[in-house]
């Protein structure tokens, strides 16, 4: 299909690929001023009536279930040629399948991503709905302030749970699929996507999708060293009877959630990797840099960069950075539990030179992330919470104290193994001395530049 101008109010940017049964686009609302993907029933398929209804019908559920876990549907329309076309929140990370691509994935980010599909698929299951085509390539990436959010996608199969048994058609992807989806006429029900669930927790630990049934291998034995309790739970819910495995997507993710923050788990795992992407330990030794606050020799040397004042979408947070890093930023809040700390959505943005490179530590980044929470009468513990290295070896940590604040900075240095001087990290947990909130700060730089990290510190405000 050529590349159409517009879907309605609509302009089309490029094609992102296409299903079996639709061609997905990226559009740029110019109203709004973001980015989607605009999902068309393809042309080949449009005087099918139940595929046409299908195609609606996805729609339908996506928005009835409006869930911060799966693609959003904002929008739905129609082509001159009466095609229908929906439109949804754009993934600008790619899928689960390209992450798996490169290989097993670290324990915890598995875990991680197992956890939010889990989410995703409980949502349905509350809505109704079964998913039926659970596969890493329909679970789709988003950036977020703090890193990256999973969103369920691709319901062309989905059924109501009320009209499920008796399906006449199979659907399904073979190597995720349930036994019972197979078997044409066969009734299926919320368990056939728990088996989806194994598949996937499988292929993402191991790299490698289950055997068939009734062929079983443990993923421990590709594997070797993962916790007992996991091994056992993706085998139970590869189970070929469906009584033997967790009766929905809710008892799978609370179990799954249960070993990712079990005692023996998190002793192995620092905080840092358990809530966010994890940093690769870089090199074996670390040059620690003078004071980060120190006018030392290289501080004075390097050139000083122009300013500017950025505030997150509450206003309550305005920061200054330098231009140059102004280059992408999401400024609309974030979740403190990604520290570990209760607390809902809460004032934070993540400004910086490239949002997608921004926890990858392969990658050249500057840029900046400010988040606060509440200092409330049961503050957290900053050591604690600043508790792993983020790169190589000890950090420098030093006490940071001005008219608004007052706490901790950890400082990293020779962060980006090819950075032209060696880039450096920054976190900073800074208690406001009038209000009760903590700042929570990190500083990327590809190029190490003390100066600059001072004159963030001390341009950092809270507004009321
Ligand atoms: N919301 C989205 N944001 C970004 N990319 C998307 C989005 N939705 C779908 N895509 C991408 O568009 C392509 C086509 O998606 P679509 O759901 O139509 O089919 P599929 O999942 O590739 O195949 P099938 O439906 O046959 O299983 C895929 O590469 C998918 O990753």
């Amino acid at each position: 299909m050529a590349q159409p101008e517009r879907f309605g109010r609509y302009r089309v940017l490029r094609r992102l690929g296409s299903g079996s049964f639709a061609t997905v686009w990226l559009g740029h609302d110019d109203l709004l001023d973001t980015p989607v993907a605009i999902k068309v029933l393809a042309e080949n398929w449009a005087h099918n009536l139940d595929i046409h209804q299908r195609f609606v019908e996805e729609a339908r559920i996506l928005r009835q279930a409006d869930s911060e876990w799966l693609v959003r549907v904002h929008d739905i329309g129609t082509l001159p040629d009466d095609r229908p076309y929906f439109v949804m929140t754009y993934a600008d990370r790619g899928s689960v399948a390209d992450r798996i691509a490169a290989g097993p994935l670290p324990m915890d980010e598995a875990l991680r991503l197992l956890t939010e599909i889990g989410q995703g698929v409980t949502v349905l299951h509350r809505h109704g709905t079964i998913h039926r085509d659970i596969k890493p390539s329909n679970v789709l990436l988003q950036s977020s302030p703090v890193g990256e959010r999973v969103l369920v996608a691709d319901l062309g199969f989905a059924k109501s749970i009320d009209e499920a048994s008796g399906f006449t058609a199979s659907a399904g992807t073979p190597g995720y699929m349930s036994p019972e989806q197979s078997v044409i006429g066969g009734d299926i029900d919320v368990r056939a996507d728990v088996y989806s669930l194994g598949a996937v927790a499988y292929e993402l630990l191991t790299g490698k999708r289950p055997p068939r049934p009734p062929v079983r291998v443990p993923p421990s034995r590709l594997r070797p060293g993962l916790p007992p309790a996991l091994d056992e739970l993706i085998m139970s819910a590869l189970s070929p009877n469906r009584g033997d495995r967790p009766p929905d997507a809710a008892t799978f993710t609370s179990r799954i959630r249960e070993i990712r923050m079990s005692p023996d788990l998190a002793l192995a795992t620092p905080w840092w990797q358990r809530y966010r992407t994890a940093w690769t330990r870089l090199g074996a030794a670390v040059a620690v840099v003078a004071a980060v606050l120190a006018t030392t020799s290289a501080a004075a040397a390097s050139p000083r960069l122009p300013m500017m004042e950025v505030y997150d979408s509450s206003g309550e947070l305005r920061v200054r950075i330098p231009t140059p890093w102004v280059r992408q930023m999401q400024l609309n809040g974030w979740s403190p539990r990604e520290l570990g700390v209760p607390g809902g959505h809460e004032p934070g943005l993540l400004v910086a030179t490239d949002l997608a490179a921004w926890p990858d530590p392969e990658q050249e980044v500057s840029g900046l992330f400010a988040g606060l929470f509440a200092a409330d009468s049961q503050p957290p513990d900053l050591d604690l919470l600043i508790s792993a290295d983020l790169c190589a070896g000890e950090p420098q940590q030093q006490h940071f104290t001005n008219d608004h604040w007052d706490g901790e900075l950890w400082q990293w240095s020779d962060c980006v193994p090819d950075g032209p001087a060696g880039g450096a990290f920054t976190a900073a947990a800074l208690r406001h001395r009038d209000h009760e909130r903590t700042l929570y700060l990190e500083i990327r730089q590809s190029e190490h530049q003390p100066r600059t990290v001072a004159e963030i510190l001390e341009g950092v405000r809270l507004t009321s």
